[in-house]
């Protein structure tokens, strides 16, 4: 940190750093001027080297080492700069000779080095020659009024174990000298160049012109520091893993630091020091779009910032090792963490985080993979005598580390970060190996494993509300429901990511022998399309959950609309991998008792959601109702009532004045019946509704155990789908003789069902006197009483249309949203 600064005495108001990519070449070049015409009379202009100018030569000093060819690339690299100098400006010979006699100088220089004369000076002035050539073209680029300075002049530098120091007094009194040789004017200074105590040429590493500008703004007293760059500013998180990362109109200096320091590659770690010591304000701009205002980093967040969102920015840092020291003997001895921490020095070992439980039988700590082997050679080294005795049993390593740090000012004295932090990644399915939080409350960091990274960091992302949650939707079965669900979709995903934070991004949709799988989003509009005629791949609905669940993405979640046992056979599976499930299919709700048993098994290990109030009564809160009676203590003593919509509909209809399997070609054309018409006949969908609510209700009923009156002649029990179509007039004289008995007694037919406490279900028609409520209902009207201890002699009645594929499509749906918002919302916003 430099010393406290002199008198202010503001020899610059402003200055400006530009990137390589901002000097990529001579049109880049003279686009500059504008930015820096801000009315600042005194203005001082820190340049880095042309794009890849840097990279080129350090190639060529190692191949000049290594007496290699360097010679064409030192040819390119003279060519394009006085290429670029000749379109700035054509008619400035002494530009022109400058950059001559600096690349003359740089070829004397590798000619040197090949001859074996080299020296951390001579390497130093060919790394930074690229500074000085930029420096000229920037100067001309400007136009009159501009002096040039050489930081090298200037700047005294000296290295140290936490990188390059700055020689505060002896630059000041340089700065001195120069300003007395050159009149008050703007000024265009080379970045990462400087001089060392010893007066020989040095560089102040990689990335170093960030630091450059930040050490001459302090130098030159600055009111204010610009770094332009090819971004719009930092960002809450890598836009390459968080593609809705945005950008921060204000951090702290703190906040830059934490987040610089973890992996924010927009500013050097280093930058913040020298204008923090002076207070000066950094802001980061794209040259690229100078409208966009970037991000203030300012010594104080603004009053209310915090408001927003505690957490400011999210980092990754992969390529991570956890390396934990085990020992029963290491409980309540001072001087295990200084021993541990000094072998990790003594073998040149960075250490990233620290973690220690309070029962001090361990220590773990996280560093760089490359590092971990020699760190654990010097940990057991150390510990040699411990392991001897017995005092200390490991040295562990855990490869394929990543550690992901939350960062922002607003952390602190904010209680539940930890907590939205943690529950966010274990929704996601994130372990956590290991915690760090500082006492300063501004950095929460854990380390997780490396392949997890990419999806952690959306989840967090996320729950702090920087960006909407994000689910990886696949979608089974676009047929009657299917079609009219990714319609809704298409008419409401747009505002939904605005209005409540949850982004649903249909990844894969599927048929009975297709597939398609996108990457990123497949428009719901669309969907049906990307399977005609043989769009997509065969369908494999392993490989299709698989993708669904994609490793970057934090939630993923499918909806099977088919009417396929097959897909529901997978439920438990995919359950179990933390894939959520919404269905209108009854399959798994009403199958087996064992595949039952197993769903709910997997989801109350993985948390995993199976939403499936659409497989009783399509859009009516059938289920919810029975769920809440239930969970609020009451006891279930009856279901009764109508539970298809297809039946419903068919004896609201039927009166005689026309066939009944006219009617049921009608019903099958509105989309009601199963896609085998049969399933509603038959009784076996309502047999499936009283199941699912019986088990619901803590009943282990079983299909075997409903009794159903069936609607299907025998001899069409079994022939297929379309022969059973074909052959569907063989309903209509049974059917006919049925309503003209009831007719005749003044009655009219309803389908039924019932089950009570003591397990017993029955299914079929009823002959019903025209006061019960059964014979007051329209359409497709499902009709569901409960009996209960509260309900005894006044059942609670649900009632409406029980099926159709707008009604149906709209239960899954809520389904699909009851579970997407419970991701994002436990807390709500803060405020
Ligand atoms: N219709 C309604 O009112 C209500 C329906 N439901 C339920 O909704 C579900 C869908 O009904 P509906 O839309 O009418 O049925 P449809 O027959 O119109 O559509 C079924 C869809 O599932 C696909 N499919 C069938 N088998 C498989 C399989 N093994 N793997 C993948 N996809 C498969 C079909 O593909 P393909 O086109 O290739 O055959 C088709 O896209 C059913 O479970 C039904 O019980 C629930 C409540 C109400
Ligand atoms: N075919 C079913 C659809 C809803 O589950 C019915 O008619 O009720």
């Amino acid at each position: 940190m430099p010393s406290a600064p002199p008198a202010s005495e503001h020899l610059v108001r402003h200055v400006h750093k530009f990137g390589g990519s901002s000097l990529a070449d001579a049109t880049r070049i003279l686009s500059l001027p504008p930015l820096v015409a801000d009315g600042a009379a005194s203005t001082l202009v820190v340049v880095s080297a042309m794009h890849g100018t840097t990279n080129a030569l350090v190639a060529m000093a190692d191949e000049a080492v290594a007496k290699g060819d360097w010679r064409a690339a030192w040819q390119a690299l003279r060519a394009r700069h006085l290429d670029a100098a000749a379109a700035i400006a054509a008619d400035n010979a002494a530009l022109h000779d400058a950059l001559v006699a600096d690349f003359d100088a740089l070829r004397e220089d590798l000619e040197a080095l090949t001859a074996g004369d080299a020296g951390d000076a001579r390497i130093a002035r060919v790394h930074g020659l690229g500074e000085i050539a930029s420096s000229r073209l920037v100067q001309a680029a400007l136009g009159d009024g501009w002096a040039r300075l050489d930081a090298r002049d200037v700047l005294v530098v000296h290295p140290g174990e936490m990188g390059v120091g700055v020689e505060w007094e002896a630059s000041r009194t340089k700065l001195a000298a120069w300003r007395a040789t050159h009149p008050p004017q703007r000024i265009v200074a080379t970045g990462f160049i400087a001089r060392g105590r010893d007066g020989n040429d040095t560089t102040l590493g990689r990335n170093g012109s960030d630091y450059s500008a930040a050490i001459l703004a302090h130098l030159f007293d600055a009111d204010e520091l610009t770094i332009w760059t090819d971004v719009d500013g930092v960002l809450s998180a890598d836009p390459r893993l968080v593609p809705d990362a945005t950008v921060l109109p204000t951090m702290s200096y703190a906040e830059a630091w934490e987040l610089a320091y973890f992996g924010a590659k927009v500013l050097h770690p280093q930058t913040m020091a020298p204008v923090q010591a002076r207070g000066i304000p950094l802001r980061i701009r794209n040259t690229l779009d100078p409208s966009v205002p970037g991000t203030w980093i300012l010594p104080e967040n603004p009053e209310g910032d915090a408001e927003l969102s505690p957490v400011k920015g999210l980092t990754i840092v992969r390529d991570m090792a956890v390396l934990e020291l085990v020992g029963n003997g290491m409980v309540g001895v001072p001087g295990t963490a200084e021993k541990l921490f000094a072998a990790l020095h003594g073998a040149g070992v960075s250490v990233t985080m620290i973690s220690q439980g309070s029962s001090e039988h361990s220590i773990c700590c996280v560093v760089r993979a490359s590092q971990v082997e020699p760190a654990r050679a010097a940990v057991e080294q150390a510990f040699a005598d411990a392991f001897a005795d017995g005092r200390t049993q490991a040295v562990e390593v855990t490869p394929d580390i990543a550690v992901l740090a939350a960062v922002g000012d607003g952390m602190v004295g904010f209680p539940g970060v930890a907590a939205r932090l943690f529950g966010a990644l274990a929704q996601a399915r994130v372990n956590i190996r290991a915690i760090a939080q500082g006492a300063s409350e501004r950095n929460i960091s854990v380390a997780i494993a490396e392949t997890d990274a990419t999806r952690a960091l959306r989840a967090a992302h996320s729950a702090f509300w920087l960006s909407p949650q994000t689910v990886s939707v696949g979608m089974i079965g676009p047929g009657n429901v299917g079609r009219t669900l990714l319609a809704q979709l298409a008419a409401v995903l747009p505002g939904l990511r605005s209005r409540s934070q949850v982004d649903l991004r249909l990844r894969a949709i599927a048929n009975s022998k297709r597939m398609a799988l996108d990457h990123f989003a497949i428009e719901p509009g669309d969907a049906i399309a990307r399977l005609h005629p043989e769009g997509g791949e065969p369908l494999d609905l392993d490989a299709f959950a698989a993708h669904v669940r994609a490793g970057h993405i934090p939630h993923a979640l499918i909806i099977d609309c088919s009417a396929s046992d097959a897909t529901a056979q997978k439920y438990p599976g995919w359950i179990a991998a933390g894939i959520h499930v919404v269905t209108p299919n009854k399959h798994a709700g009403s199958g087996a008792w064992t595949r039952y048993s197993a769903l709910r098994e997997a989801q109350r290990h993985s948390g995993a959601k199976f939403g499936y109030e659409a497989t009783v009564g399509a859009g009516l809160p059938v289920i919810l109702t029975l769920r809440n009676l239930i969970d609020t203590g009451d006891t279930l003593h009856a279901v009764d009532g109508m539970l298809s919509g297809t039946l419903a509909w068919l004896f609201n209809s039927y009166d005689g004045s026309r066939p009944f399997s006219e009617l049921v070609r009608e019903a099958r054309g509105l989309g009601y019946t199963e896609p085998d018409p049969r399933d509603d006949l038959s009784g076996l969908d309502v047999a499936r509704k009283l199941v699912i609510l019986a088990r619901e209700a803590g009943l282990q009923l079983s299909l075997e155990d409903v009794d159903v009156e069936s609607l299907v002649p025998e001899a069409l029990q079994d022939v297929g789908v379309e022969e059973f179509l074909a052959r569907l007039d063989e309903l209509d004289a049974p059917m006919d003789a049925r309503l003209r008995e009831a007719q005749s007694k003044g009655l009219g037919l309803r389908h039924l069902a019932r089950l009570t406490r003591d397990g017993k279900a029955t299914v079929g028609v009823v002959a019903l006197p025209a006061e019960h409520a059964c014979r007051h209902t329209r359409l497709t009207d499902n009709l569901v009483q409960f009996t209960t201890d509260r309900y005894a002699s006044n059942p609670l009645v649900v009632q409406g249309p029980g099926a159709g594929p707008d009604v149906t499509a709209a239960g899954v749906f809520g389904d699909v949203l009851a579970i997407a918002n419970a991701l994002g919302s436990s807390e709500g916003r803060y405020a």
